[in-house]
């Protein structure tokens, strides 16, 4: 991977956010990185921080580069595609990570034979923590899987997954952070009220998000039984798990994860 030369079309939140994970990982040198973007002001931030190699033409970048990471947003895709068609060409590998967008909107959109991969990361990247579904499309190769797999896998855990259940990772991991925040932030507020410091309550609110995801993923155990390790009969735990149930959190965080999910669905309509 590190010979090849990645280049970001987008330069916005998560198009940063990757291709600092990846430098870091040390998958990719910075003198292998390009990003375009229209806002100039990004692109001299990054320049001058990562020293990677900046563009505000696309196809500065697309030309210079082995695989491409197209990050900017559903909205702005069609023009860009458009804009780029003729140099996308066979040799070259192109990423993207635009909610909703199907891999068929690419294949229609470019040269025919166009290699794609459809990835949903999250924000988390930002500290190679994220959580990223993958799936090839139909011109991909086992190596341009492969390569997928490795730059989000350096960036925190990448799994691939059909198509058919894109917009549910995007509904799920995507957009997932936005759900955890406010828990956070509210779980801080609950300990804020009884008298703790901010500082001290978000350390340790988030710190127990972090223990809890933890455990779940280490321990390989239910979450259910992880819960009931927690609640000691007549203890205080089984108080607050009263409350929340008395407000609906499983079918509040259902929903969240089902309406997100219904809006992947839509933002890939053409
Ligand atoms: N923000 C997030 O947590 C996540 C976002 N995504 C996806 O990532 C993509 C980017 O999202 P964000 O980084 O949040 O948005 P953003 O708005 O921060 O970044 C988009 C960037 O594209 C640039 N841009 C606009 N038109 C352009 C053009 N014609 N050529 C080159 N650059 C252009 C903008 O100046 C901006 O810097 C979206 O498709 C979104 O669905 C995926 C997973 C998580
Ligand atoms: O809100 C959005 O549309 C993007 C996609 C996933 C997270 N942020």
């Amino acid at each position: 991977m590190t010979d090849k030369k990645i280049g970001f079309i987008g330069a916005g939140k998560m198009g940063s956010a990757l291709m600092q994970g990846i430098i870091k990982a040390g998958i990719v040198k910075p003198e292998n990185v390009g990003a375009s973007d229209v806002y100039e002001p990004f692109l001299k931030e990054l320049q001058a921080k990562l020293g990677i190699r900046v563009s505000t033409d696309n196809a500065v970048i697309v030309r210079d580069s082995d695989i491409l990471i197209l990050a900017v947003k559903p909205q702005t895709l069609g023009s860009v595609l458009a804009n780029m068609k003729n140099d996308i060409t066979s040799e070259k590998l192109l990423i993207s990570i635009a909610a909703g967008v199907p891999l068929s909107t690419y294949e229609d959109a470019l040269l025919k034979g166009t290699r794609v991969v459809r990835v949903m990361p999250n924000i988390a990247a930002t500290v190679s923590e994220a959580a990223s579904g993958i799936s090839p499309g139909k011109n991909a190769t086992p190596e341009d899987l492969k390569a997928a797999l490795e730059i989000f896998s350096a960036v925190g855990t990448a799994v691939q997954l059909p198509e058919s259940l894109m917009d549910a990772v995007t509904g799920l991991s995507g957009s997932g952070p936005a759900f955890i925040f406010p828990v956070i932030e509210a779980m801080a507020d609950g300990a804020v009220l009884e008298g703790m410091d901010r500082k001290s309550a978000l350390t340790l609110a988030a710190q127990t998000v972090l223990g809890a995801a933890k455990m779940v993923l280490e321990t390989g155990m239910h979450p259910g039984e992880l819960k009931d390790m927690v609640t000691s009969p007549a203890g205080t735990t089984i108080q607050g798990v009263h409350a929340l149930e008395e407000a609906g959190i499983r079918a509040a965080f259902m929903n969240a994860v089902i309406r997100a999910s219904e809006r992947s669905k839509e933002l890939g309509k053409k």
